[in-house]
């Protein structure tokens, strides 16, 4: 029996909401401390079987047999008529493209999922902890469970794949960038498909390559994959072209923010309305046509500023430890005269600005009212260098850009009474192997 474990980080969109979902336009994505995990073990066996189990939440268990349709085509079963599409479409895609390789794919395989705490409401769960890894357990089934927009589906699709990929691929390595492309491109064909639209894939990116600058990959690239029921497809082997031997055209390039700076998360409301809010936007841009694409760009302008000075920021922190050391404590003491500083914090306001007008003329709350209030007590806060709201905004978080020594999640300001600072921090990595021994006791 072989058994190998990995994880992956949720994530926080900090500029480039709605945007990115053009491949034209960059985004600013942070990988969050808060992970999903799998621990696989396989055997081989006469014929393929998995099991995917996430004892967290009420023990769910998907059990799934394959079969062979008439094109030769393998689809998953769950063997008990329950439905997870992630992890169905997960085995889908990853066992057709090893069988387009026409690699041996049977194995009896047995994957447990885990979640950290933070990508989950923690009411009504019991915290465990075996000294190495803490998980919350609820008694409720998944979907039953409030989510909090870290990325969930993402991160379990990521480290899903990572887990049938090392299966099957035996020299799997996370540092190997091929590897890293292949559980990719796979992740992001089952979460589009799990999720039945194609979004930007700002989050399975993070998932997989940690804190990046990220712009798309075209949609079309999924959209016009056959389906696998599709008579006379050997729906693998169009997999394996498409994840192989397409040039995807996206970047991700790595990211970190500045030496002394930190990401604070605020949970303000459990849920978010992403879906909703795209529809939303997407129609207001598309009746406001030339002014919606002006605006567009005026918020493209504010978040490569953004991007671009804290770039100045890293340079700094190397190059000129006394002029970055200044910059430090002009945010601690709340005092911005420096030029990087006024950039950062005018580029925000500016993105702020142009979401609000968006809110008001397409009815639509990317950044409603009492999130303003509380952004703008936010960035007043000493060592605060800049808030937003991550992602497609709505009423369920916000994102503080602040110094180690800020001191706002102690804060005795009525203003932020309806806000839980988040125990997680930025992390430069994604998709990492993992110890087998971390999981002990709950494996
Ligand atoms: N630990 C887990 N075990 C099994 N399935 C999970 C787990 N975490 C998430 N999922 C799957 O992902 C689904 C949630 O994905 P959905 O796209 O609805 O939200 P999301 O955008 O990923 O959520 P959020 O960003 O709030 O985390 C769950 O209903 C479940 O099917
Ligand atoms: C609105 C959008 O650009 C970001 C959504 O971010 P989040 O799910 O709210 O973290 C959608 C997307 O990129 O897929």
């Amino acid at each position: 029996m072989i058994q190998r474990a990995f994880s992956a980080p949720g994530k926080a969109l900090l500029v480039g909401g709605y945007l990115v979902l053009d491949q034209e336009y960059e985004s600013y994505v942070v990988a969050l401390s808060s992970r999903m995990h799998s621990v696989v073990e396989s055997k081989p066996s006469d014929e393929i079987k998995v099991k995917v189990i996430s004892s967290q939440f009420n023990n769910d268990t998907w059990e799934y047999s394959i079969l062979k349709n008439s094109a030769g085509n393998l689809k998953p079963l769950e063997i008990n008529g329950l439905k997870n599409p992630f992890v169905e479409k997960t085995i889908l895609n990853v066992l057709n493209f090893f069988n387009a390789k026409k690699s041996n794919v049977n194995y009896e395989i047995t994957i447990k999922i885990f979640s950290d705490p933070g990508f989950h409401s923690e009411n009504e769960s019991k915290v465990m902890f075996n000294g190495k890894k803490k998980f919350n357990f609820h008694k409720k089934t998944i979907t039953n469970v409030p989510k909090t927009g870290l990325g969930s589906s993402a991160c379990l699709v990521t480290v899903l794949t990572s887990a049938l990929v090392s299966v099957f691929l035996n020299d799997f390595n996370v540092n190997n960038e091929e590897n890293l492309s292949l559980i990719h491109n796979l992740a992001q064909v089952a979460h589009c498909q799990a999720q039945g639209k194609v979004g930007s894939g700002f989050d399975v990116a993070a998932a997989t390559f940690g804190s990046i600058l990220y712009q798309r990959f075209s949609a079309d690239l999924i959209n016009s994959l056959p389906s696998f029921e599709d008579e006379g497809i050997n729906y693998g082997e169009h997999v394996l072209n498409l994840v192989n031997n397409t040039d995807w055209h996206f970047t991700h390039h790595r990211i970190q923010l500045p030496k002394g700076l930190r990401l604070i998360m605020g949970d303000v409301n459990t849920g978010s309305e992403t879906t909703k809010l795209v529809a939303k936007v997407k129609a207001w841009y598309n009746d406001n046509m030339p002014e919606s694409l002006n605006v567009y760009k005026s918020i493209n302008d504010g978040n490569s500023k953004f991007i671009s000075s804290l770039t100045i920021m890293n340079e700094l922190a190397g190059s000129n430890v006394e002029e970055y050391n200044l910059i430090l404590k002009e945010i601690e003491q709340g005092e911005f005269k420096h030029k990087v500083l006024t950039d950062i914090s005018e580029s925000i306001l500016k993105i702020r600005s142009n979401f609000r007008n968006i809110s008001k003329e397409g009815s639509v709350d990317i950044e409603p009212a009492v999130q303003t209030e509380l952004l703008n007590n936010v960035i007043k806060q000493r060592g605060v260098l800049t808030a937003m709201i991550p992602g497609a905004g709505g009423y369920d978080a916000i994102s503080i850009i602040a110094t180690n020594d800020c001191n706002i999640k102690k804060s005795s300001d009525s203003s932020f009474e309806n806000v839980t600072f988040l125990d997680l921090k930025q992390e430069n990595f994604g998709l990492l192997e993992e110890e087998t021994s971390s999981y002990d006791s709950f494996t």
